[in-house]
């Protein structure tokens, strides 16, 4: 595991700090990082895979390690950002999906789903700071937080059908349980990106801030809004309103990946992803 985390002593007992440890690699090697403020016990989770945060399958597990962690350790928020100044993340990284090793492509999949129900699922308080664009996986991420904050002139949305791809059914749900139906429909078929103002006026982000920090207080100001509530009361109720879309991919886990590899194995697909990463890379020059 690639990532690190920086406890507060005065929430976690020594056992918990002990727990919490994990043996720390290189600094440039980190793809997460989790600080937990010890005051008020709220964990940042901060992605940082330059130069895009790309979801390939390192991040991915990484990612699932610590909403872990931070569940465990009973932490009362979990705020997800980037370390990036202007990508929340790019979504999945399509190189795992380009001629792909088709052991390695289950995993990835399966790593995916894992940090969706981790996220999705999560005991704990959600929220995301995003503090820069998020096509695609990056949105799934936002979106299955409770909370979003946006900073203003990026872009978000599930782009999957402008690139040829359908997104799976718990990429809608998670979108339906954000979105007016109808709303949702249009955004998924047309696969739209939205302007953080736009995003704001259709309900998909909560609030914009203008900074970072900013982002992150208000972040913390939506969990703090929990302080008068029973915290199983909240997680029960959470759950609930949850449960049928996490049901829904658990019942049909193995499918999944398995439609995942067919449909990316597709010929055709492996052209279109082939060209999407050509255009890419051209941009970039
Ligand atoms: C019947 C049902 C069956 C169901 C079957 C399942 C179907 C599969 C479902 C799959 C769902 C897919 C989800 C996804 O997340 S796909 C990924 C979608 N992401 C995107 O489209 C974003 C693409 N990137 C961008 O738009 C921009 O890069 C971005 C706005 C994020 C940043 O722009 P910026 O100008 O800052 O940076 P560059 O574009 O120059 O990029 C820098 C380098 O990073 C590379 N890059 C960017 N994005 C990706 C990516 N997603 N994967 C891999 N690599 C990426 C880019 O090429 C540059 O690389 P180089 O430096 O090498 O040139």
């Amino acid at each position: 595991m690639q990532s690190a985390l920086i406890v507060g002593k005065k929430i976690c007992s020594s056992l918990l700090l002990r727990n919490w440890v994990r043996p720390l690699s290189a600094a440039s090697d980190k793809l997460t990082n989790v600080e937990v403020n010890d005051k008020t016990g709220f964990a940042k989770l901060t992605m940082n895979r330059p130069p895009v945060n790309g979801l390939n399958l390192d991040l991915l597990r990484d990612l699932h390690q610590s909403i872990q962690d931070i569940e465990k350790n009973k932490c009362r928020g979990l705020i997800l950002t980037s370390a990036s100044n202007t990508i929340f993340s790019a979504g999945l990284d399509i190189m795992e999906m380009y001629k792909p090793d088709q052991e390695r492509l289950k995993q990835f999949w399966t790593a995916l789903q894992d940090v969706w129900l981790a996220l999705y699922g999560s005991a704990v308080p959600t929220a995301a700071a995003i503090n820069g664009h998020s096509p695609a996986g990056g949105c799934l991420l936002a979106a299955s937080c409770e909370y979003r904050v946006m900073l203003p002139k990026y872009t978000i949305g599930l782009n999957e059908t402008q690139l040829g791809i359908v997104a799976p059914k718990w990429f809608m749900s998670t979108f339906r349980n954000v979105l007016p139906r109808r709303i949702a429909e249009q955004a998924l078929t047309q696969g739209k990106m939205f302007t953080s103002d736009e995003a704001l006026k259709i309900g998909l982000v909560d609030e914009l801030a203008a900074t970072k920090e900013e982002a992150l207080l208000k972040c913390e100001k939506f969990f703090a809004s929990f302080a008068k509530t029973d915290p199983i009361a909240r997680y029960l109720t959470k759950k609930q309103l949850r449960h049928n879309d996490i049901k829904e991919l658990l019942d049909e886990k193995v499918q999944d990946v398995e439609n995942f590899v067919l449909f990316v194995n597709q010929p055709s697909v492996q052209k279109g992803l082939g060209l999407y990463l050509e255009s890419l890379k051209k941009k970039a020059k």
